[in-house]
């Protein structure tokens, strides 16, 4: 056993959850008519109702010993305080420093990182007036209204995902385009329709050697040669987000177009540094410092909010609850807004890249299970589709709904649909529906007594499935920073009480590595393959489709 299973707390909560397993939170709701608002709290824009969850007051204790006994407490005060968490690629853990607005210095190797962070938003504010005023002009003398952002993973998702959320907040003046994947679809597509002399092409790439940010910025720089653009023009036309100064000049980017980051952000946080140039341009300067300001209230409110009121440590304990005292394998993300479609897979990034580990410590294979896997998309989409297995499979999937109270220019008649879905689906996840109910309803349709009996048990819904519900006033720059951040703490706080190292991705690395070797081979087509069969035989057709 490990020390964290064979901990006072785990033995505690181990046995905890047998109990609670043959209660019911329909029960409980009864007995208790103040159940809601003794288990809502709000912060930052936020407010958590978990009172649909398989919790009392003696869970909740036993999950905050938990805490206490893994340190999570000490080990996020030392990533603010940059500390080298990051132990296998011995960095600090440094995002909350971009978005530190506290006036207070933030030290990596007892050098104050504040004044570079400061001076790149300055360059990032310069950048997107001179954009949006149409000073920065293209070579012909156009102003720069195509914006084709070029990145993938925490250089892609977190700008792209950010934007389209915030769409009551677009700047007219200028249209961002994503592009990610090597896939030539992707670019081919974006780029199609484009006039070069309007666009302006943001390459983002943390380390600049990401195989598919290359190759698509390759793609691009030759599609605006191809039109008409020369060499010259490249410095008007093409710029980069980098730690990897050097790599970024050699590739052809000129040093005065290239904004800075540091090793200390990891990808799957770092929207939050100049990678967010394109939310900038997209929704303006003064809506995007906003956006970091949430995150940072957010940040005090971790720090400083006792444990039964701190927003990331409850949502964090619940999934730890549920992922190691029940079983479940994943987590689903619904929220109710059109605009955060995209909010699931944003932290299915943040979450699978930084928990999916195995390894705790320096070197124990975990007996316990960690990260689960994060889906979800929007409501009410999902409730006509994979609902029915939350509603009645064979596994738990605990959920998090969210819906903004209120949507600038909704029609009101489709927000009150909207809401009453998301009230309805919690509610029915809850309570669920009893043998008897079905049958009193099939009853009173005057069905047959031997189909009655056979529907019924059909009809039956277990309940008992546990649900957060997350409400916003709206969903305003300063909101979605907020819940971002809620989400990274979250994710912290797992990774402390599993003791993972939740800011490297081994097998993320491995995949880049493999991938570059096949390439080779499917280039080199007479280069000797000495793969596994399944594999030689892979490329062989390719090399043979391809002849
Ligand atoms: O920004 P880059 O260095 O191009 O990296 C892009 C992405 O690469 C990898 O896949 C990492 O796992 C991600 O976390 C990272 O965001």
């Amino acid at each position: 056993m490990t020390a964290l299973t064979s901990s006072t707390s785990w033995q505690q909560l181990t046995a905890l959850a047998e109990q609670v397993k043959t209660q019911h939170m329909r029960d409980w709701f009864a007995a208790d008519p103040k159940r809601a608002q003794k288990y809502t709290v709000a912060a930052c824009g936020i407010e958590l109702d978990y009172s649909k969850n398989l919790i009392t007051d003696e869970v909740l204790a036993a999950l905050q010993s938990l805490a206490n006994e893994s340190q999570v407490a000490e080990k996020r005060d030392g990533m603010f305080a940059g500390d080298i968490i990051n132990h296998t690629e011995k960095r600090a853990v440094l995002h909350t420093a971009l978005r530190n607005y506290s006036g207070k210095p933030v030290l990596v190797d007892g050098q104050d990182v504040m004044p570079e962070v400061q001076a790149c938003q300055q360059k990032i504010k310069d950048f997107v007036a001179s954009v949006h005023k149409g000073e920065r002009k293209g070579l012909s003398g156009k102003p720069l209204t195509q914006i084709v952002a070029i990145g993938i993973g925490g250089s892609f998702l977190g700008p792209k995902i950010m934007s389209e959320t915030l769409k009551p907040y677009w700047f007219k003046g200028v249209k961002v385009h994503y592009v990610a994947n090597v896939d030539g679809c992707h670019i081919q597509d974006v780029l199609a329709g484009l006039d070069h002399e309007e666009t302006l092409v943001v390459m983002s790439s943390k380390s600049f050697t990401t195989q598919e940010t290359l190759q698509n910025t390759l793609t691009a720089k030759a599609w605006f040669l191809k039109a008409g653009g020369t060499q010259q023009d490249i410095a008007k036309h093409f710029i980069a987000v980098s730690s990897n100064i050097k790599a970024a000049t050699d590739f052809g980017m000129a040093e005065d177009n290239i904004f800075p980051m540091w090793d200390w952000v990891g990808g799957r946080y770092s929207l939050w540094s100049a990678i967010g140039l394109p939310i900038a341009l997209t929704i303006g300067y003064e809506h995007y410092e906003a956006l970091l300001k949430g995150a940072y209230a957010m940040d005090e409110h971790f720090q400083t909010a006792p444990a039964e009121q701190n927003l990331p440590m409850i949502l964090a304990l619940l999934g730890v609850w549920y992922i190691n005292f029940f079983g479940a394998q994943s987590h689903v993300l619904l929220p109710y807004y059109h605009y955060m479609r995209g909010f699931p897979a944003y932290v299915q990034q943040l979450d699978m890249e930084s928990n999916g580990k195995r390894i705790a410590g320096d070197s124990t294979v975990t007996d316990y299970a960690t990260g689960p896997i994060i889906w979800g998309s929007e409501g009410t989409n999902g409730q006509h589709s994979f609902h029915q297995l939350i509603h009645q499979g064979t596994v738990l999937v605990p959920a998090d709904f969210m819906l903004p109270l209120n949507v600038p220019n909704q029609d009101k008649t489709h927000h009150a649909m909207l809401a009453s879905n998301c009230f309805g689906q919690t509610q029915a996840l809850m309570q669920g529906k009893t043998l008897a109910e079905c049958k009193a309803d099939l009853a009173a349709k005057g069905l047959d007594a031997a189909t009655l009996e056979s529907l019924a048990t059909h009809k039956t819904m277990p309940g008992n499935k546990p649900s957060n519900t997350l409400l916003f006033d709206q969903v305003d720059p300063a909101t979605l920073g907020a819940l971002v951040a809620l989400y990274e703490h979250k994710v912290f706080v797992q990774g402390a009480i599993w003791g993972v190292n939740s800011f490297d991705q081994w097998g993320v690395e491995l995949g880049k590595e493999l991938g570059n070797q096949v390439l080779d081979k499917l280039v080199n087509t007479q280069a000797e393959l000495s793969f596994d069969s399944s594999t030689n035989q892979l490329i062989n057709k390719f090399r043979q489709a391809n002849a």
